[in-house]
């Protein structure tokens, strides 16, 4: 069993990143500039929106935290997107999802300029994605294509099953999979809460990709040997014994699954630091469409 380690394979990805800042500093370049927007106070996305905002500094990137409080209504949102939009300063920008429930997350997600939405979730730019044409792809999927890329593991002709059908993950997966080109060429099969039967497909397939966030829901009976797995899931579990009162937890059953696997992600360290690094990558992708 191959370990696919997103911590080593995001830090190398920093690097390469850095190198390109350093290069733009010594043209007298403006570096890249990215914009985070979180709304209320949800402990896991003010984690997620510190873990960006370092990042940035990592690599040096300009960056700008926008917090606002849980009770903002639509327009005020609406109207900041605005002003980010009009900023020349911002390359890109993101909203930190969820947003609070008096917000519509599509509305305001198709309120972001096309030209600066390093998250890939406006409509535009999704079906760039299911077209095939060149494009922002969301963080987490740009991610999970970076890591098979680079321990080569093979996606041609293969059966993909994707767990769960999220507008983050899931569904732009299950695109991606499919599309020509590597990694791609997959025969994709989708699954969510309405799926019978799901072992009778989760057992046939040669990568498994789930983002459903359930707790170890994957088991190994649930798998063939030599199966892919990559695990999206990151739950906060409670669990008093550990320092910070939770463990993250993935989708899957690692300590059983693992032993009939090919490749395998953990959790945490996996999918997860995949998902800034990619962020890293629109960024700069951002910078060098509005400048070139
Ligand atoms: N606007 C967006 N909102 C959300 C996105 C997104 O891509 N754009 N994705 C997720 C949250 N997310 C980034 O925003 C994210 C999740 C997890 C990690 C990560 O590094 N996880 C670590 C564990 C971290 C911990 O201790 O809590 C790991 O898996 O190793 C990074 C980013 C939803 N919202």
């Amino acid at each position: 069993m191959i370990l696919l380690d997103g911590k080593k394979v995001s830090n190398d990805i920093k690097n390469e990143i850095t190198e390109e800042v350093k290069k733009m500093k010594a043209k007298g370049e403006k570096v890249p500039h990215l914009a985070a927007i979180i709304v209320g106070n949800d402990g896991a996305s003010l984690t997620y929106v510190a873990s960006k905002v370092k990042a940035c500094e990592r690599v040096g990137f300009e960056s700008t935290m926008i917090r606002m409080s849980n009770t903002t209504s639509e327009i005020e949102l609406l109207d900041k997107i605005e002003e980010l939009n009009l900023n020349d300063e911002i390359d890109g920008f993101i909203i930190q999802l969820p947003l609070p429930k008096q917000i519509d997350t599509q509305k305001v997600l198709m309120a972001v300029d096309p030209d600066k939405d390093v998250d890939g979730f406006h409509p535009m730019n999704f079906g760039k994605m299911a077209l095939d044409m060149s494009t922002f792809i969301p963080a987490t999927p740009f991610g999970i294509l970076e890591l098979l890329d680079r321990y080569n593991v093979e996606t041609k002709g293969k059966h993909t099953v994707v767990i769960g059908r999220s507008h983050i993950v899931g569904r732009p997966m299950s695109i991606l999979m499919g599309r020509k080109g590597f990694p791609g060429n997959s025969t994709v099969t989708i699954t969510h809460s309405h799926t019978k039967n799901i072992t009778q497909i989760t057992s046939q397939a040669d990568i498994i990709i789930s983002a459903l966030g359930v707790p170890n829901f994957l088991k190994a009976e649930m798998v063939k040997d030599d199966v892919v797995i990559i695990d999206v899931g990151i739950t906060r579990v409670a669990d008093e014994s550990s320092p910070k009162g939770y463990v993250i937890t993935g989708d899957v059953d690692f300590e059983n699954v693992s032993k009939k696997a090919s490749f395998i992600t953990p959790v945490p360290g996996g999918v997860g630091p995949m998902t800034i690094a990619m962020l890293l990558k629109n960024t700069l992708l951002a910078r060098e469409l509005r400048h070139k």
